[in-house]
């Protein structure tokens, strides 16, 4: 309709950035795996694509685990997030490890913001461990453990979707 404003993305009603950078992303994959590690044992580790392959190979590495499945999942357009799309299920094999309700499975994901991605998960994994490395305050509860904790109003930019680039200085002139 003429004069209605523009629909804002996630990202735009974002305002503040969290750039986070591999070393940081690597630190916080490790510090999280600190806490699992009080956890587990888990029979396998369920990433759930794309976000959350980086971390789920980091934690797995750290405690030994060798079996990784992937529940693939689509939502955000960039920023924009649609309906939920399960573009692949979680395999028969990582089900039965998991005695049909996920007992001693542990989910991984990069993040959890409004929460609708780690709900649908949970849905198909009741007794699964979730855990992600950042949690906004919408999806925490649906967290069992996480490292940071940032604003609602927070967009956290990941290393893989970012490059280093110019930045202008803070006061005007000062170049
Ligand atoms: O808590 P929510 O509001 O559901 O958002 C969190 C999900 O959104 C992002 O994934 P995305 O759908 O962008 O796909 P990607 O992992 O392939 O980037 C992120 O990796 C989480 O999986
Ligand atoms: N950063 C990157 N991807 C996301 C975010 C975010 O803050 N929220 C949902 N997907
Ligand atoms: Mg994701």
């Amino acid at each position: 309709m003429a004069g209605e404003a523009p629909e804002l993305s996630a990202q735009e009603r974002a305002g503040r950035p969290f750039p986070v950078s591999w070393d940081q992303f690597h630190r916080d994959c490790r510090a999280l795996t600190w806490r699992l590690n009080e956890v587990g044992p888990f029979h396998a580790v369920i990433a759930i694509t794309r976000g959350g392959l980086v971390p789920a190979a980091i934690v797995a590495r750290e405690l030994g685990v060798r079996v990784i499945d992937t529940v693939c999942i689509a939502s955000y357009d960039h920023d924009k997030q649609g309906d939920l799309q399960v573009l692949k299920g979680i395999s028969e094999q990582a089900m039965k490890l998991g005695e049909g309700t996920g007992k001693g499975l542990l989910i991984v994901d990069d993040l959890v913001d409004t929460g609708k991605t780690g709900k649908l998960v949970r849905e198909m994994l009741p007794d699964a461990h979730f855990a992600t490395v950042y949690a906004k305050p919408k999806g925490r509860p649906l967290v069992d453990t996480f490292i940071t904790e940032v604003s609602q109003d927070t967009w956290i930019f990941f290393p893989w979707d970012t490059a280093l680039s110019y930045h202008p200085p803070l006061r005007d002139g000062a170049a």
